[in-house]
């Protein structure tokens, strides 16, 4: 187990595409941080970087407080989970598994000790004699698991991991992923561009954007307190609502219509607004503004109710009690809004 120190470090491509600027990050020994964000972002990039398999352009990368930007891949003592599981097909579970450590010479009674636990704790024991084309997507993800955890490294790396199993199966792999990881106390980075599983399975979440960290955080921080109107449309689902709006004397308008009031700690001017889905709350006996609605959708648990105020689009969260109407009139919780520069995206006041 180990602390990771990720300093000053960025990639350029051959060719001269710029994939990570400037990132530094301290992973606390032990530490699960997922890495995310959308498609080209850099994720992959900085993953590979630590794991070794992509040159630093300049700055440091450390594991167990060694300088490891000239160590082999081999000899950095990580272990690796890609999405396409990367088995031997030839082999079985049980060879897959004992491969690397035969390679390195560890006795046989120990490998043997070593694959047992491993297929317990990932209850893949009755399967050791198979090829892995005769099993499952999620039993192939869990000899993938296993052959990380054989080699007891100083750190897990996950390449999205999950992206080739269906829906259901990702939510309990996940659950599994997780709670293997607190059981093993093992310090891992994982790579996702999908949202739900950074927010479920992180200690903190690194979003990143453009190659340049946007924020760093622990999910519900992040998602209470987003850094920018970036990350506000990236972490949560629906996307958070974003409006132009003008602040005057504590009252917040979209569109001319105020939709909140008593707002403290906002300067006067034209700001850009966010509010969650579940922030917009329906108000009774014509008071609010008016909300036109133009499409429902409904998730079973609550009703996305998609409409507008004076023509900016948002998107309410509401329970599937209410009665349905046209118009529904609105307002927003003053304590529930977020603010951010209309020209820079960044967070501003609160
Ligand atoms: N070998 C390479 N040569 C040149 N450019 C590359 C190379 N690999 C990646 N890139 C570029 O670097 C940027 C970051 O790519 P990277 O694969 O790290 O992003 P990502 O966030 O992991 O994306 P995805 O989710 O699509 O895998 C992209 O613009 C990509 O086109």
């Amino acid at each position: 187990m180990s602390a990771i120190e990720i300093a000053a470090v960025s990639k350029v491509y051959a060719g001269g595409v710029r994939a990570v600027s400037d990132v530094s990050l301290s992973i606390a020994d032990g530490e699960f941080i997922v890495l995310v964000g959308p498609s080209g972002c850099g994720k992959s990039t900085l993953l590979r970087m630590i794991a070794g398999l992509e040159t630093i352009t300049s700055g440091t990368v450390a594991i167990g407080g060694r300088v490891v930007n000239e160590v082999d891949p081999a000899a950095r003592n990580i272990a690796m989970v890609f999405q396409n599981y990367a088995l031997y097909p030839h082999m079985s579970v049980y060879d897959n598994l004992a491969y690397g450590l035969r390679n390195r010479g560890v006795p046989k009674a120990d490998i043997d000790a070593r694959v047992a636990e491993a297929a317990r704790m990932l209850e893949i024991a009755p399967f050791l004699d198979r090829k892995p084309r005769q099993l499952s997507g999620g039993q192939r993800q869990r000899v993938a698991m296993g052959r990380a955890i054989v080699r007891k490294p100083d750190a897990f790396l996950f390449d999205e991991p999950l992206s080739n199993l269906d829906a259901k199966l990702r939510v309990s792999m996940r659950g599994e992923i997780r709670q293997l990881q607190r059981r093993l106390g093992v310090t891992s980075v994982y790579v996702t561009h999908d949202q739900l599983e950074a927010m479920t399975l992180a200690d903190r979440i690194v979003v990143l954007n453009g190659g340049r960290i946007e924020q760093v955080g622990r999910p519900l921080d992040v998602y209470h307190s987003p850094a920018s109107t970036f990350v506000a449309s990236f972490i949560g689902s629906p996307a958070m609502n974003l409006a132009d709006a003008e602040v005057a004397g504590g009252a917040v308008a979209i569109g001319g219509q105020v939709v909140a009031s008593g707002v403290g700690g906002i300067a006067d001017g034209k700001l850009t607004v966010g509010l969650r889905a579940e922030d917009i709350l329906p108000t009774p006996n014509g008071a609010g503004v008016p909300f036109a609605v133009r499409y429902i959708e409904e998730l079973g648990a609550t009703r996305l109710v998609h409409g507008s105020v004076e023509g900016r689009h948002l998107t309410m969260a509401l329970s599937p009690d209410l009665p349905l109407a046209d118009e529904i009139r609105i307002t927003v919780a003053a304590d529930r809004l977020h603010f951010f520069d209309g020209e820079s995206g960044r967070r501003v006041g609160r």
